[in-house]
């Protein structure tokens, strides 16, 4: 618990420094996981590692489970098992095999037919599973959401799930400190969302890369939980690893009752209060980059374009490629502006709108729901709305609004009333739009085809989209309804109280009892030797081979590979999705001017990337997966996103940063010309086809070991037994209420019963022995 020493320390490296469970020379760390959430989208794969490997999972007390990508949001009146639910093949062939998996593996799961069901990121901080000070993890991007507890929270990709799973812990390294302070007052009508977009502008997509923000400054302190989240939620789309707000005593409120929070007034909760006070940043910590903002300088901010930080403020016009300095961005202005079908010059305002989104893990919350309802209430929406919908972030949510009658404001204004699910967000469900719509929506990506191929998204906030709805234009919320403070400052807390099973120990003495340890009272442990081995990966030494050259920027995972590919359950035969919107026209013809369908980059083995920030956005672990069954099996780029640099290790590929533009154009002079290029990951050298040295790379030293020599890191991790046991005992000790407890005791009294669904064949290799050493 206390640091090692008596350096003042940011609220990230206290968290981070509580976790350690081993620290290596270069900096690796093997960190515990205090909490885990698996939807059904990243999990199947990782699943189907464990069972190959006869592992299983190490902690289900600390797991928690639902669906919510790819679910249908319509009414669930006469639902009776997902298998007879879910009409789309794909679709429900993930959902079961999560259910499936879930009876294997003994985990707590809500289901479509529990009311705690939802978005991943809902449901975690409804139940009290996000505590302040804990690691959270889950295979998505928008873990950073759970951040606003003060715990450290981050998306992982599929492999990263399968080590969490059987071990409880995650190989990672140290990163940057970030601090974003927001000080003075946020004027009427202006909220947490447009605060986060306005923030994305000002850095932009690659501004937190390798760094976690911190966000604090008055107008933080005075948001409400809900809004803290979104504001964490949507640090990932400004680069960061995962955003953190420090607890104070508007989290202690929101925390009171949850079923796995600490018995609000036992002993327990008295500890962990007293705990949770103590995190947060030192006065003289230090942090590697400081943005300073002033909340009155913020308006209602929307977004024009097909990035996260293509914001703009409500009365502002369609910006032009003039506008910007940098050839990339101008280019990528351009090319926006065509996919929006925008004019430059045109005032935001005169923008119709066809469809209108109000949900997603971003602002599905009751809070949200209150606000949208606020300015619907009494006025119908605009005729030419084709479509408006209002998709609650959990069960709860939505019998909450029910229970204040928001559903009957919703429904008499025009809006149609769904069930919990991500719904719009990325339209794995049947709720998409149709080609040039154009969406007014409370999400957080507005990448292109994200809602639907080619349809056009415009982020905001609850308020704003709402208006957008009754004006049938984008609109300035605070020109058309007199703005509440609820819209402004800190909102009602949430009412939701879901019905409490938690048995939280009431005295000083039981506090070193563990409630929910597995059945023998100790974690399921995978030996790292006899019992548990898994897929050794093929060893990556020197590559040579046709690098195509890719003169892009921001390249997103979704562009990389679409949604519509993520309902696979297996890791292998998504090459033909790779870039899948870039490589074929609408009509399933190949479009020749796309890199990858010239020539010799048919065959390419390396792909090189000029502009920055490839692999931003989502955690989807398929965009590895799909380039290395296309082929390539290495990526050089001048600047990666962190998830995306993380995944591909795992499969055995190669990122190398080559940040020197001189050497970068040399390499892409090469592409482009047809030429082999060298990757020699022994020497850390990149070479011509003759031989001869362009540049050097960096590589970290734990990583290149597992590269060169074929090694899966959760059998090196398994070796660490003694070390985890070890933490632990220390953790039960110190911070007793993060064993599981309510229904996530032992035997999952409380969860949903599942009934079985058959688990489909997949093609993923057989189990070899691997090489054990670290
Ligand atoms: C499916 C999942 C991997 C993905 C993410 O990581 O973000 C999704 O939630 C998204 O929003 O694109
Ligand atoms: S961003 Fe959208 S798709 Fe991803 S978890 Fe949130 S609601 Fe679901």
């Amino acid at each position: 618990m206390p640091s090692a020493d008596s350096k003042p320390r940011t609220l990230y490296d206290k968290v981070f420094d509580h976790h350690i469970v081993n620290e290596q020379e270069d900096g690796t760390c093997l960190l515990y996981i205090d909490r885990h959430l698996v939807h059904e989208v990243t999990s199947p794969q990782a699943f189907e590692g464990l069972k190959n490997a006869s592992r299983k999972v190490r902690r289900p007390d600390c797991t928690l489970v639902t669906v919510d990508h790819n679910i249908p949001t319509s009414s669930r009146k006469n639902f009776k098992n997902a298998a007879d639910f879910i009409k789309e093949n794909d679709s429900r062939l993930q959902c079961t095999t999560l259910e499936e998996n879930v009876k294997d593996f003994g985990l707590t799961y809500f289901g479509m037919g529990d009311k705690r069901q939802g978005i991943v990121h809902i449901i975690g901080p409804e139940q009290g599973f996000t505590l302040p000070g804990t690691t959270v993890v889950c295979g998505d991007s928008h873990t950073s959401t759970h951040g606003a507890f003060g715990s450290l929270a981050f998306g992982i990709g599929t492999s990263e799930v399968e080590h969490v799973l059987a071990t409880q812990t995650l190989l990672t390294r140290r990163s940057k400190n970030m601090r974003i302070q927001v000080d003075g007052e946020l004027p009427a009508g202006v909220t947490s969302k447009d605060v986060v977009l306005h923030i994305i502008g000002v850095i932009g997509t690659a501004g937190g890369t390798g760094a976690v923000i911190e966000f604090c400054g008055s107008v933080i302190r005075g948001l409400s939980m809900e809004a803290r989240m979104s504001m964490c939620n949507m640090s990932i789309e400004g680069g960061a690893r995962a955003g953190m707000i420090a607890p104070d005593e508007i989290t202690f409120e929101y925390l009171k009752g949850r079923p796995l929070a600490p018995k609000y007034g036992s002993a327990e909760w008295n500890k962990a209060v007293n705990f949770w006070s103590t995190l947060k940043s030192d006065p003289e910590a230090h942090f590697d980059e400081n943005i300073f903002l002033d909340g009155k300088d913020i308006i209602p901010t929307i977004s024009w374009g097909t990035s996260p930080q293509d914001v703009i403020p409500i009365n502002g016009v369609v910006p032009s490629p003039d506008d910007f300095e940098d050839e990339a961005r101008k280019l990528a202005c351009k090319r926006a502006l065509e996919y929006m079908g925008l004019v430059s010059g045109t005032p935001m305002k005169e923008i119709p709108v066809d469809k209108v989104f109000i949900g997603s893990c971003t602002n599905a919350r009751i809070e949200d729901l209150r606000a949208a309802a606020k300015v619907v209430k009494g006025r119908k929406i605009a005729d030419n709305i084709l479509r408006a919908m209002i998709v609650p972030g959990s069960g709860l949510v939505k019998e909450q609004a029910e229970a204040e009658g928001l559903d009957k404001i919703f429904t008499d204004s025009g809006f149609e009333w769904r069930e919990a699910g991500c719904s719009m967000c990325l339209g794995m469900n049947p709720d998409i739009l149709s080609p040039k719509e154009r969406c007014a929506s409370t999400s957080n990506r507005n990448f292109e085809g994200r809602q639907g191929a080619q349809g056009r998204t415009h982020l905001m906030s609850p308020a704003m989209a709402a208006t957008a709805a009754i004006v049938g234009k984008l609109a300035d919320v605070r020109e058309h309804f007199v703005p509440s403070p609820t819209l402004a400052k800190v909102a009602p807390q949430v009412d939701i109280q879901p019905e409490a099973e938690a048995e939280s120990p009431e005295t000083e003495d039981e506090l070193d009892r563990v409630l929910d340890m597995p059945a023998d009272n100790e974690p399921h442990t995978n030996s790292s030797a006899g019992g548990g081995k898994s897929t050794g990966l093929p060893k990556f030494n020197v590559l040579k081979g046709i690098a195509a050259p890719l003169d892009r920027s921001n390249v997103d995972t979704d562009a990389i590979i679409p949604k519509q590919f993520l309902k696979t359950i297996k890791r292998t035969g998504l090459g033909t999705a790779a870039f899948y919107e870039l490589r074929y026209h609408p009509d399933g013809q190949e479009n020749p001017d796309f890199v990858l369908n010239q020539g010799v980059y048919r065959n390419a083995k390396i792909l090189v990337v000029t502009g920055p920030n490839f692999g931003c956005g989502s955690s989807r672990e398929h965009a590895p997966w799909a380039l290395l069954d296309f082929g390539i099996k290495c990526i050089i780029a001048p600047s990666f996103a962190d998830i995306f640099f993380n995944n591909t290790f795992k499969n055995g590929m190669l990122p190398v940063v080559v940040d020197d533009e001189v050497a970068l154009k040399k390499i892409a002079d090469e592409a482009h010309a047809g030429r082999e290029v060298e990757v020699d990951l022994d020497n850390q050298e990149i070479k011509d086809a003759q031989g001869n040295k362009i540049v050097s790379f960096n590589v970290d030293s734990f990583r290149k070991h597992c590269l060169v020599n074929g090694l899966d890191d959760i059998g090196l991790t398994l070796q660490m037994e003694s070390k985890i046991r070890t933490f632990e005992a220390q953790r039960t000790l110190d911070t007793p209420w993060l064993d599981g407890s309510g229904y996530l005791r032992r035997g999952n009294r409380g969860a949903t019963k599942i009934e079985a669904a058959p688990v489909p064949k997949t093609n993923r290799g057989d189990v070899k022995n691997e090489p054990l050493e670290w």
